[in-house]
């Protein structure tokens, strides 16, 4: 494999542990990818990112003003979409403008994120999912050769959760043959939208229609906000920027406000429902959810985003590791390698099972969408409860998983962590957004126990339960399960806790409206144990998952490389069992002989690993330019690059401050 030749010589220790690795690392990045052939173009589309003015900071972002930030984030965003639009979606096709190629290019562009970014990710895919034939033609076209850029305005200020609490509203009116979009409240101010404040000139509004006097919920419409010429907002448009957050923000987040602002008819997006020329309502989706859509999309994408951000943030902190020598352990010996510590390694070499267990679960519920999207087009909506149950535990989940490992990351980087030129932060800070965009976790895990309950009195009453939730056939009665030492029995252990807990929460809501309480309130005094349930739930779908498909992926390859990702898996296994000792003891007889069992084994595995470490993150195979790390650099120049970082502070152009001139010294002498 072309390696990108390091310009400088490669740190020793980082050099000896590329000697150790065992396997042959670039057929684990071909597992990465998805085959040697996704391999060869991925680097293809990273050649010509990385060559045509990636990485064009002169000043690091995060030195400069929230303003000159912003417009260094649109110059680059302009140059990177030229070039998704010229040469990059020639060669995905522009059907996988989604593409996470294309995703992983900009991380070359943008440390922290890009005001397009929401076009791309949401807008498009809206337009893709909610709009009849005709819209398509009017609108996709223009979107994808950048003519307009869009926004998704859905969130308000008032609400974000709870979607139907919405206020903004699309009334129409059939003498004129438009909607008449208005925020009647402060708190129906359209708040958050990625790109709004400054960046799009058109986006997509979730509105409440009102037609012929009444309400038919949530729709969604195509706005045009701005002047495509002089970029003004339009009459009737309020439109800024939220202000500074803990993350994106090289992004200009908007908020925007409606005055009885008009857009023609044909501005709906139609594919679901419709209002006719003289506003009757009609009706076609079979699903009362399907303008959600663009919702679930992204849901599911954002599995291989995580495995992506865990697998940068585990790149940096294991090569790091490998630099980085701390405390004597025998007198006179050299210090230790940080990594040759246990601990370090239990911190970090479970983000590399992570990165691997997320990509093969996000490939699998990929395909499941498409599965459902395919029976969606036949007029079955009959699966798409169970991708939306799925999309949702796993969404929440793998934000959350992701979030703890790589601050365990930072953690293992100590100070030097810290620097926001080890990348840490910004990819902590991008992560800690995702937990709650898209659906807060605690509210998705709630959706997915909604399914689960459902799913369990089904199985109480004798009915064959769909793939992801057939263990419950299975497992609805068992009291306890019968511990089993081996790989199938931890993942059939987490099955049954999973089965053991939604049992319990459909007796704990049975209990409570039986002794007197509605149901409503029955369901909420049970919320704690339901974010429980569906957590369980989907810690099984993952260990299964994982399992299952790193044994499908590596049926062919040669037995070093199928030998180290047996024990990524593993470890991943174990690691998680570990994690959950409490419910192993309440739902199967493990014994505190097994736990301790087991632990031997875990540890022993991390040393096991320990060799290959470094090969493993060399597999990510993600170039310095898209790692931007002064601690994580192919080359191990940990110290020289922290230190040219430094001089790059603007603190440091002169060798005085004038603020020691006009306050320090006024203050030192008394004359303040
Ligand atoms: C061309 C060149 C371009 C160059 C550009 C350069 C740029 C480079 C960058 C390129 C990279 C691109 C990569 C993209 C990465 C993606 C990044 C994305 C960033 C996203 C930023 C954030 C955006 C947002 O956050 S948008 C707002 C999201 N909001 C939410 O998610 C709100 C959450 N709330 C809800 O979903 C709902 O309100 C909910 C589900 C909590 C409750 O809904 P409800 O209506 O009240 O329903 P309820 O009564 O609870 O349930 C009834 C019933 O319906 C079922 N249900 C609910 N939802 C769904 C659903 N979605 N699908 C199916 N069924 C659903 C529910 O289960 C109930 O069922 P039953 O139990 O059977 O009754
Ligand atoms: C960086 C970023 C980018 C974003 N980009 C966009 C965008 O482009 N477009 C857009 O439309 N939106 C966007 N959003 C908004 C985002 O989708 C919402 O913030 C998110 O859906 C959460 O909603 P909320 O803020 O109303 O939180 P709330 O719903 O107010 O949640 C607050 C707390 O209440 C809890 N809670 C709420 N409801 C329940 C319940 N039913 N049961 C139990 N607990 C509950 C939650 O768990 C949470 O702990 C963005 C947000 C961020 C942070």
């Amino acid at each position: 494999m072309k390696i990108n030749k390091p310009k400088h010589d490669v740190n020793p220790d980082l050099a000896k542990e590329r000697l150790k690795c065992n396997f042959n690392i670039e057929e684990v990045t071909n597992i990465i990818d998805g085959g040697k052939d996704k391999t060869v173009q991925r680097k293809k589309i990273e050649d010509i990112a990385l060559n045509n003015g990636a990485s064009l900071d002169e000043v690091p972002e995060e030195c400069l003003s929230i303003k000159e930030r912003y417009e260094n984030a649109v110059r680059k965003s302009c140059v990177y979409g030229n070039l998704v639009r010229n040469e990059m979606l020639e060669i995905t096709g522009i059907e996988n403008f989604e593409s996470p190629v294309l995703r992983r290019t900009a991380d070359a562009f943008f440390k922290d994120i890009s005001p397009f970014m929401l076009h791309l990710g949401m807008f498009v895919p809206t337009l893709i999912g909610q709009c009849t034939p005709e819209q398509t033609a009017e609108w996709l076209p223009k979107a994808l050769d950048m003519q307009i850029i869009g926004a998704y305005a859905q969130t308000e200020l008032g609400h974000g959760t709870f979607i139907r609490g919405l206020e903004t509203t699309a009334t129409y009116n059939p003498e004129k043959e438009e909607f008449v979009l208005h925020s009647p409240t402060i708190t129906s101010y359209k708040w958050w939208a990625g790109g709004l404040g400054k960046t799009a000139n058109h986006c997509v509004v979730m509105a409440q229609l009102y037609t012929q006097g009444k309400c038919h919920g949530t729709h969604l419409f195509i706005v045009k906000i701005r002047d495509l010429d002089t970029h003004m907002p339009l009459p009737g448009i309020t439109v800024g920027e939220i202000g500074p957050r803990m993350g994106f923000s090289s992004a200009d987040n908007g908020f925007l406000r409606f005055d009885h602002f008009r857009i023609p008819r044909e501005n709906m997006l139609m594919k679901h429902a419709k209002v006719e020329k003289d506003g009757v309502y009609v009706k076609s989706a079979k699903h009362g959810k399907l303008t959600y859509g663009t919702m679930v999309f992204i849901r599911v994408t954002l599995v291989s985003e995580m495995s992506f951000n865990i697998s940068k943030a585990a790149t940096i902190a294991i090569r790091y590791s490998a630099v980085r020598r701390q405390t004597e352990l025998r007198p006179n010996e050299p210090e230790p390698q940080i990594l040759d510590y246990p601990t370090q390694q239990h911190k970090l070499f479970i983000c590399i099972a992570t990165a691997h267990a997320f990509q093969l679960t996000s490939c699998w519920l990929w395909n499941t969408f498409q599965a459902v999207l395919a029976d969606m087009k036949k007029g079955n909506v009959d699966t798409l409860p169970e991708l939306h149950a799925l999309s949702s535990c796993l969404k929440a989940v793998s934000t959350s998983d992701a979030l703890s490992h790589i601050e365990q990351c930072r953690f293992a980087c100590g100070g030097h962590g810290y620097m926001l030129s080890s990348n840490l932060p910004f990819i902590y800070s991008f992560v800690a957004a995702t937990r709650t965009y898209e659906g807060d976790y605690t509210v998705l895990l709630l959706q997915t126990a909604r399914f689960l309950v459902k799913a369990s009195e089904q199985a109480e009453a004798g009915k064959k339960l769909t793939q992801t939730v057939s263990y419950l056939n299975r497992t609805a009665n068992a009291d306890r399960l019968n511990w089993d030492n081996t790989h199938e029995g931890i993942i059939k252990s987490f099955q049954v806790i999973a089965a053991g807990k939604i049992g319990q929460c459909v007796k704990s809501i049975r209990d409570r409206t039986a002794s007197g309480m509605d149901y409503e309130d029955a369901w909420l005094m049970t919320t704690v144990q339901l974010v429980g349930a569906a957590e369980a739930h989907c810690r099984a779908v993952l260990l299964n998952t994982y399992w299952s498909e790193m044994r499908k992926i590596t049926e062919a390859s040669s037995a070093d490389v199928k030998k180290v990702m047996h024990q990524l898996a593993v470890l991943y296994l174990m690691y998680w069992a570990l994690e959950k000792t409490g419910d192993l003891l309440k739902y199967s007889s493990v014994s505190k002989k097994d736990l301790d069992e087991l632990q031997r084994r875990y540890e022993e595995l991390l040393a096991e690993l320990r060799p290959n470490a470094v090969g493993l993150v060399d597999a990510f195979d993600l170039r310095d330019e898209i790692l931007h790390s002064s601690l994580g650099s192919y080359d191990g120049r940990v110290y020289e690059r922290l230190i040219e970082e430094a001089h790059k502070s603007p603190l440091n152009d002169e060798p005085v401050n004038q603020s020691f001139h006009k306050y320090t010294k006024p203050l030192m002498l008394g004359k303040l």
